[in-house]
């Protein structure tokens, strides 16, 4: 049976038994009422994707492929009221035109994440009534935060009244000097808490997960929460593959390691939540 197709994001998922204030279970238990605590003056960042058996997030770079169940998804949607901002990569928001905002019945405007879309050339095919920016007219979702290089902000652009208009922002940071492609998640995380974005849920896509797998990166991320989804892709997709790793001594080792481990069977999917070894 292919990946299921839903946009209604159906009843809350169930409740868990209450963990310690940041344990990846209180990144998806409903009863907790305190936020996600940011730590070392930096967002509480959960690092969320669904994957195949053979780990990859879509069947080819540029497609949006469903993975996950009603179930796993709905609890997808419940984590995003869970944070205050939704952070994806610019080559997600061009594949998938996503809404970013949570479609849980009942669920508050104020409860709603800032979407925020990483595009340092400002390449997003952005249209007025792109997905992210006609749930917002709608009151539906906030309006999205696109972050930018300074080269790429350009007076009059269309693209810049529309998430205005929406009530969203461009904002501009500037491209580390080094390859003036990239920003360090230190300087991206740093300049989105001085928007007072406390806790981010980053959904992807691939680039964006296996820079932040990376060894000198897995410090940022405070929980991780992955939907196994029982279908392989086959080659040719987007993967979610770290870089390989050796210790001290040149020995390879595992690229990313977690504790406080959990398993929770959602449907067909299974999800893991866990805290990060870094
Ligand atoms: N299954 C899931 O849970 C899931 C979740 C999300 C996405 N997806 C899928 O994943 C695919 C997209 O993944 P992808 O790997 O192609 O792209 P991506 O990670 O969504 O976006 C990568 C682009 O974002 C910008 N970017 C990322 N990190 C940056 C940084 N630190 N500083 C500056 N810019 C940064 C760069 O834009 P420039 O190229 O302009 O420099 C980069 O090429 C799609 O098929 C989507 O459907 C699946
Ligand atoms: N949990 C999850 N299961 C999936 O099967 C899948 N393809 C995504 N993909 C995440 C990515 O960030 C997408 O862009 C948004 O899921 C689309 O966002 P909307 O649902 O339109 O709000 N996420």
């Amino acid at each position: 049976m292919a990946p299921t197709t839903n946009d209604d994001a159906g009843p809350p998922p169930p409740k868990k038994a209450r963990s310690e204030n940041n344990s990846p279970a209180n990144a998806a238990d409903s009863s907790t009422t305190s936020s996600l605590e940011p730590s070392f003056g930096l967002p509480f960042i959960t690092l969320t994707y669904a994957t195949s058996l053979d780990s990859q997030l879509s069947l080819a770079p540029g497609t949006q492929t469903h993975l996950s169940g009603p179930l796993s998804k709905s609890l997808t949607h419940h984590l995003r009221t869970r944070h205050s901002g939704i952070l994806i990569g610019v080559s997600t928001a061009v594949a998938d035109d996503p809404g970013l905002n949570s479609r849980l019945a009942g669920t508050d405007l104020a409860k709603q994440p800032t979407p925020i879309v990483l595009d340092p050339t400002f390449r997003w095919n952005l249209r007025r009534n792109s997905r992210v920016l006609q749930t917002a007219r709608e009151g539906k979702g906030k309006a999205p935060m696109v972050v930018v290089g300074s080269d790429a902000y350009k007076i009059g652009d269309p693209r810049i009244q529309w998430v205005v208009e929406a009530g969203g922002q461009v904002v501009v940071l500037d491209l580390d000097a080094d390859d003036g492609k990239r920003w360090s998640w230190e300087y991206l995380l740093r300049s989105l808490k001085s928007y007072e974005l406390d806790s981010i849920m980053i959904e992807g896509g691939g680039e964006v997960i296996n820079s932040l797998l990376k060894e000198e990166n897995q410090k940022y991320v405070g929980a991780m929460i992955v939907t196994v989804a029982p279908t392989y892709l086959g080659k040719g997709g987007v993967r979610v593959c770290p870089d390989r790793r050796e210790d001290e001594e040149g020995k390879v080792v595992s690229a990313v390691s977690f504790s406080d481990v959990q398993w929770l069977p959602l449907g067909r999917d299974v999800v893991m939540a866990a805290k990060v070894d870094w």
